[in-house]
């Protein structure tokens, strides 16, 4: 390893104060090489699939970089914008607003985002802010509900990148906020804005995104902090247990992950005479492939197919009022303490 020499810092002024939002990340384009280096980077970090690497490797690169990649191309094809992939235009446009939205708060802070997998990622922003003056950085995961697969990935990233650094920033780091009242009262916005366009459902299924069940046996707390949030959301939009259902999606591979699952669930709430489901995803801030194709195209197929009648998939959070608000209320809660503030003189009268 090799240190490089260090830029002169810009030691207690507000400018030294950043806020790094971390997404999951996605790949560069909708095509298999893209999807290729892109599952390559994801599914071969030892926290996402917890299988002994002399094992998973050559499973990982002789079966599945083989044949998934073609397939998922197609699948980001069909929600491909011309600005690039959904989670990307998203989580680049929560961060400008949220920059905008602690700037009208009087905060001097640099706010940036980066991808765990792709680009942009935590090493290139993190290089990139110190280079700016960045002494102290808040980072803040954009995943609501903690889990070791993708919140503790976040934190070996920046780890990773603090072993090829002499002087480090100062570092906090958020790891959780699935029952933030900020967070939820977003959510809560979101459902009942929708449901004064569109008319109620007979059911409110909230997905999250599946992890293997494992996990959980060995103390993720993921699978519980998801129920936290529903239950907190159903409480505040008045919903009783018959009303809505907890289920998990984008289940990978052939181990048992948390159930109930998405799809089956939805199919068998259709064959029992459910007329209409309405499908939100919590635990995904930014619509994405899982939401918009999976849900959007795949679990909707699947509802009507087995008899539904109408299949509504309420948007993730994305630029929502009131979810950068919350964003914005974390930030504030974790930078107590840390100047960010310009001392201005005070105005003449
Ligand atoms: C293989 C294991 C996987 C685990 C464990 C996992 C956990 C996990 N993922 C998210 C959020 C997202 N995942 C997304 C896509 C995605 N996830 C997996 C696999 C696992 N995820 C794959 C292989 C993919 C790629 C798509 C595909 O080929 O099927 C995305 C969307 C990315 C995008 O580009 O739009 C998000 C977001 C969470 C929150 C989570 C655990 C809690
Ligand atoms: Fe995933
Ligand atoms: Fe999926």
């Amino acid at each position: 390893m090799s240190f490089r020499p260090e830029p002169a810092l810009a030691d207690g002024t507000p400018e030294g104060t950043a806020v790094l939002l971390c997404n999951l990340g996605t790949p560069d384009a909708p095509t298999a090489p893209a999807l290729r280096r892109y599952l390559a980077e994801f599914l071969g970090d030892p926290r996402v699939v917890e299988i002994p690497p002399l094992a998973w490797k050559p499973v990982l690169h002789g079966i599945i970089l083989r044949t998934r990649p073609a397939k998922s191309a197609a699948k980001y094809a069909s929600i491909w914008t011309p600005d690039g992939s959904p989670l990307k235009v998203w989580t680049e446009k929560q961060a400008t607003l949220l920059r905008g939205y602690l700037g009208e708060r009087g905060h001097r802070v640099a706010v940036e985002y980066a991808m765990r997998y792709g680009q942009p990622s935590i090493a290139t922003r993190l290089d990139a802010l110190k280079a700016r003056g960045a002494t102290r950085v808040l980072v803040l995961p954009l995943y609501p509900q903690y889990s070791c697969t993708t919140t503790a990935s976040v934190l070996d990233a920046v780890q990773a990148w603090g072993r090829g650094v002499r002087r480090l920033p100062e570092f906090r780091f958020v790891n959780q906020y699935h029952d933030h009242p900020g967070y939820i009262d977003a959510l809560v916005r979101r459902i009942s804005q929708y449901w004064m366009t569109h008319g109620r459902p007979d059911r409110l299924v909230l997905s999250f995104h599946g992890v293997p069940q494992r996990t959980r046996e060995l103390g993720d707390p993921y699978h519980d902090q998801c129920h936290a949030t529903a239950r907190a959301v159903a409480a505040r939009l008045g919903l009783d247990d018959s009303q809505y259902v907890v289920t998990f999606q984008s289940r990978f591979g052939r181990a048992t992950w948390l159930q109930p699952y998405t799809e089956p669930t939805v199919v068998g709430l259709a064959r029992a005479g459910v007329r209409r489901v309405d499908v939100i995803c919590p635990g995904f801030v930014s619509d994405c492939i899982e939401t918009l194709e999976e849900i959007g195209m795949e679990v909707r197929q699947a509802f009507l197919g087995a008899g539904g009648q109408a299949f509504h998939h309420i948007p993730c959070l994305n630029d929502l009022h009131e979810w950068i608000a919350a964003l914005a209320a974390i930030a504030e809660q974790h930078l107590a303490g840390w100047p960010t503030r310009a001392s201005a003189p005070r105005p003449l009268m």
